[in-house]
């Protein structure tokens, strides 16, 4: 049977990150994917302009119709916006615990702007974080969920184990904030650490990196792939994504959402 996956994310009106980042990296893996949105953007590759949560009943229902017809071997989580929606997904989560949950604790959009009630980033932590397979924060995500500054790789470990004591079987802590010539990430699972290494590209277009690697980890749960190996593919598909961005907008634009050469060149 087609491998399915599940995103619990906000909707992107520009394409490049969100839930319709996260349809096409499922695509791009051969998985059929299907989508519980939580709020709509009004963003485009400059910024967001405005943000319309979702009544988290729908958010809810969303998950039951699609679990209950169609289901899903894997669920990705990004934007939740609010306590409120943070509640009913991990509700829903709880009665589903054999599915891998791949969680990219989502708090701003690369612009600043605030995709999660700061009020709500406690919840995320205490009643999320523990039902997640993989949880995949950015360094200041790691900063807010562990309480402390998270800049260099020695912060980057020290977070991943407070990640781990938390509950989560497989952290990683994404570097792609970090001043480096590589773009690394730290990976820890029953304490042993692995640092993921690719060369950082120099571009402008990075806009929706961390919602293409956490749909690319799931998508490969989805296939019941290893999950280390899945991780690791799902790095090498960003690294190429970001490589051939196709160059849009008049901001941060979006990732080429295909693996390989751009098709169209
Ligand atoms: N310039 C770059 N070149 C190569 N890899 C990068 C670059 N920037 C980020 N990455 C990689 O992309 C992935 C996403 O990391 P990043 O830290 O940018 O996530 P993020 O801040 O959550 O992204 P966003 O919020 O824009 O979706 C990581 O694997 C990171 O190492
Ligand atoms: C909807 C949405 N989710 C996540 C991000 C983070 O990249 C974004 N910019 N927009």
């Amino acid at each position: 049977m087609m491998a399915r996956a599940l995103t619990i994310a906000g909707s992107d009106s520009g394409g490049g990150a969100g839930i319709q980042a996260d349809l096409k990296t499922f695509m791009a893996f051969s998985v059929f994917g299907m989508s519980a949105i939580t709020a709509i953007t009004v963003q485009n590759t400059v910024g967001v302009e405005r943000v319309q949560a979702l009544d988290p009943e729908v958010v809810g229902a969303q998950i039951d119709a699609v679990t209950r017809d169609l289901g899903t071997d894997a669920i990705k989580i990004g934007m939740l916006f609010s306590k409120p929606i943070i509640e009913v997904v991990a509700e829903r989560l709880r009665q589903w615990p054999g599915i891998p949950v791949v969680l990219d604790p989502v708090m701003r959009a690369k612009g600043g702007a605030p995709l999660l009630d700061p009020g709500a980033e406690k919840a995320l932590r205490d009643v999320l974080l523990p039902l997640a397979t993989v949880v995949t924060p950015n360094l200041p995500e790691a900063s807010a969920l562990v309480g402390f500054p998270v800049q260099t790789r020695a912060d980057m470990q020290k977070a991943a184990h407070v990640l781990e004591n938390l509950g989560v079987p497989f952290v990683l802590v994404k570097g792609g904030h970090l001043a480096d010539e590589e773009a690394v990430d730290l990976l820890l699972h029953e304490g042993r650490e692995t640092w993921l290494s690719a060369p950082r590209i120099e571009t402008l277009h990075t806009h929706g990196t961390g919602c293409t690697l956490s749909s690319a980890i799931a998508a490969g749960l989805a296939r019941h792939d290893n999950i280390e190996q899945a991780i690791s593919t799902a790095k090498e598909y960003v690294t190429q994504a970001i490589r051939h961005a196709p160059g849009l907008g008049h901001g941060h634009g979006p990732l080429l959402h295909h693996w390989g050469q751009s098709p169209w060149i």
